[in-house]
């Protein structure tokens, strides 16, 4: 029925404060009050309607997209929200929170303006920012080509200098050096930091990054040279067919010397090369930048599908009723609650986590100004093992939500397809993520072969000073309750990783070729990186679930016996216990509107059966009783086999 709270008797259990918790989850105080007012504000604006989009076609999806971009930019401005959030907070997520959906201003704010402003120089930035503060001009981040994405090193685009003209020769000099999926660029830039080998005077030296005008500022044409277009139909209906990413390639288009991105290494006006003693790595900056904001992006996209799947667990009753009683609720079997309330705590556990990262990623930050590089390999090391883990984390865990729904989680109206599918391409994006826990092995086998030189390590990697201990450790654990003390379970992590790790170093000390080595074990390598990324996040109830499903990790390193084993999968059911009667406010305290979650399985009413019922009337294909094609392909042939079956 209309206004009753079908949840209410699952809130009355909670055991916490969830308005408490709801500055918790968004930050602080100021943040909560921000996004639920943003929240409000989207959810009671037509313009942001959501319910629509799986009807669509893609030009009419596109184009709905642009007017939901260009409609949050005004209110942006009109609600003067410009500033509203921390410095560090460009505009891009501002926008995010109104749009909801892949859109060209992702990648204008998250990744063209954060490219100038790490790679650009004071006046370029000076020149450059201004305009697409105030989106005078739309950029895109044009790195991926048709042939190389994970290899940077192999892109093939050029960037000729021309000391007569004082410019730069951009040129895509085969099929595959076409510039293939970066978002925004298909139909919407205007520019691009274009990601190119530099060529001087005949020699090559390497991956650079250049601003490059794309289309024209008047009639938005694309400019001489310059071919341009989208490259088609992604995964999923909607989903993020409302980016336009696109295709691009350069016939010998020229740029003023002073549109290479020169923080870095400057090429000067008689064509000398300049490579200020910085690390050539930090060309990449861009995207260690993205990529601690992704894993923020995905304890959002988790705590959605697990918001969704718990209050749908705790409404779906099925089984289970005597003397014509209610049904058990299926949020009370063990299995729902095995699989549900491990994601619960990796959405909060992977909340945290990012705002470690953010403060990782800000301290490397404050540090390269003052030329310190000293933390540079940890900071590429947590952000690419983090976005790995949390990004496959994420994606799996909204296919169980999904599956955690039943029938009804396969519904459109669900919210979770559409989730799924916008999501899965965070384990490619910005990485694969395979490409970037081998990354962090580079990262942890140099760490352990440095052991030996006294180099102590620091950061994430500083329990392997302990390693002579952690080689002999074998767990006290005595009983279940044990497993609740937090340095148990965390030594029992460190073990684990590091013995993973050692195990890597000593095979790979068997090869005479080193890369061989490593191209040999990488499988086990990368088992070894996720080990170490796992103990970076691990928190008590997330901490017992994995060492549940790694058990046998646990168990084949000597870390734990099976006998531990059970003891952690007996106080991992305790816990499941106290989180039971708290799981509903849990995910109350996300303060998602139902218009954010766009799920019927997960209204905050509780309401269900009449509401899909109800949206399942709107269906196009409900339009007429008769559905076309029936009387022109089907009937005839019923007809015919009523005839048939008369003679
Ligand atoms: C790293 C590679 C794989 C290899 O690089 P290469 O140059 O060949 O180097 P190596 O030989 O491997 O290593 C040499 C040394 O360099 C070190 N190194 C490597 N990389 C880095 C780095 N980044 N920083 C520092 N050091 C680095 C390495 O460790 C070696 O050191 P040593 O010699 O051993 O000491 C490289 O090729 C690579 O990175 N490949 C991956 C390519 C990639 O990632 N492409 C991405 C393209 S852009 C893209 O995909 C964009 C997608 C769109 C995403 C849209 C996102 C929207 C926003 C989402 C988030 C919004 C959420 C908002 C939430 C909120 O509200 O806040
Ligand atoms: C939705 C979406 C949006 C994107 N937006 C942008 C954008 O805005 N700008 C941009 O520049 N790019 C963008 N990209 C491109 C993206 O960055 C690349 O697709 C990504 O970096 C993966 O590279 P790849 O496609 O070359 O994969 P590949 O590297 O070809 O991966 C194919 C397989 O090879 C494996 N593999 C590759 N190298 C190794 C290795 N050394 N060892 C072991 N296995 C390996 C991978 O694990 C994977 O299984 C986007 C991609 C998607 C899907």
């Amino acid at each position: 029925m209309e206004g009753v709270d079908h949840l209410a008797f699952e809130r009355n259990k909670a055991q916490f404060d969830v308005d408490e918790m709801k500055i918790v989850w968004a930050g602080s105080r100021e943040d909560f009050e921000l996004s639920d007012r943003i929240s409000r504000l989207v959810a009671s604006d037509p313009v942001f309607r959501k319910d629509d989009r799986a009807a669509l076609g893609r030009k009419e999806l596109f184009k709905n997209t642009l007017r939901k971009a260009a409609h949050a930019w005004k209110r942006v401005i009109e609600l003067r929200l410009s500033g509203e959030f921390s410095a560090l907070e460009p505009e891009a997520y501002k926008l995010r929170a109104f749009v909801d959906q892949p859109a060209f201003t992702d990648l204008h704010w998250g990744m063209f303006v954060p490219a100038i402003q790490g790679q650009g120089t004071d006046e370029q930035q000076q020149k450059w920012l201004p305009l697409a503060y105030r989106m005078q001009i739309i950029g895109c981040y044009a790195q991926t080509e048709l042939g190389h994405g994970s290899n940077v090193q192999g892109l093939e685009t050029t960037a000729t200098f021309d000391p007569k003209t004082d410019e730069f020769v951009i040129h895509s000099p085969t099929l595959t050096s076409s510039k293939w999926w970066p978002g925004g660029l298909g139909k919407v830039s205007t520019h691009a930091v274009v990601y190119a080998r530099l060529i001087i005077d005949g020699q090559d030296y390497g991956v650079h990054g250049f601003i490059v005008q794309l289309r024209s500022l008047d009639d938005h044409l694309p400019l001489p040279g310059i071919t341009i277009g989208d490259i088609g139909m992604k995964f999923g209906n909607a989903a993020y067919n409302t980016m336009d990413n696109g295709v691009l390639t350069f016939d010998h288009v020229r740029i003023p010397r002073n549109q290479m991105l020169m923080r870095v290494s400057q090429v000067t006006r008689e064509g000398k090369y300049v490579h200020s003693n910085v690390p050539r790595q930090l060309v990449y900056g861009t995207m260690v930048y993205v990529r601690q904001k992704i894993v923020a992006d995905a304890s959002v996209a988790l705590s959605r599908a697990v918001c969704i799947a718990t209050r749908y667990s705790a409404v779906r009753r099925q089984f289970g009723s005597h003397n014509g009683g209610l049904e058990t609720q299926v949020i009370d079997y063990k299995t729902q609650q095995s699989r549900l309330f491990p994601l619960l705590a990796s959405a909060y556990a992977f909340r945290f986590v990012g705002e470690w990262l953010l403060w990782l990623y800000t301290d490397v930050t404050e540090r390269l100004k003052a030329k310190d590089f000293s933390t540079l390999p940890e900071a590429h090391a947590c952000t690419a093992g983090l976005k790995s883990l949390t990004t496959t984390a994420t994606a799996d865990g909204i296919e169980e939500c999904r599956k955690l729904c039943g029938g009804h989680g396969y519904l459109c109206s669900s919210g979770l397809p559409e989730l799924f599918a916008v999501y899965v391409p965070a384990c490619t994006y910005e990485g694969d993520n395979i490409v970037l826990l081998l990354q962090v092995a580079r990262h942890l086998v140099k760490t352990v072969s440095q052991l030996s030189t006294g180099n102590k390590p620091v950061g994430t990697t500083a329990y392997m000073a302990r390693l002579e201990q952690l080689l002999q450790y074998h767990s006290d654990v005595k009983k279940a309750e044990d497993w609740l003390k937090p340095n148990v379970v965390l030594e029992a992590f460190e073990a684990r990783a590091a013995r993973m790790c050692v195990a890597c170093a000593q095979n790979l000390s068997k090869f005479s070729n080193p890369e061989e080595g490593f191209q040999e074990l990488a499988a086990d390598l990368v088992e070894a990186a996720v080990a170490h990324c796992q103990l970076i996040v691990v928190s008590n109830v997330y901490a017992l679930s994995l060492l549940h499903k790694h058990l046998g990790d646990f168990i084949s390193t000597g870390c734990i016996d099976p006998k531990q084993g059970s003891l952690a999968n007996e106080q991992l059911r305790n816990l499941y216990s106290q989180v039971r009667p708290n799981a509903v406010a849990l995910v109350d305290a996300y303060n998602y509107t139902d218009h954010y979650l766009g799920s019927i399985l997960g209204r905050y009413d509780g309401n269900v059966y009449p509401k899909l019922y109800e949206e399942a009337w709107k269906d196009p294909l409900n339009d007429s009783i008769v559905p076309d094609g029936f009387k022109e392909y089907i009937q005839p042939l019923l007809k015919q086999q009523l005839r048939n079956a008369r003679l």
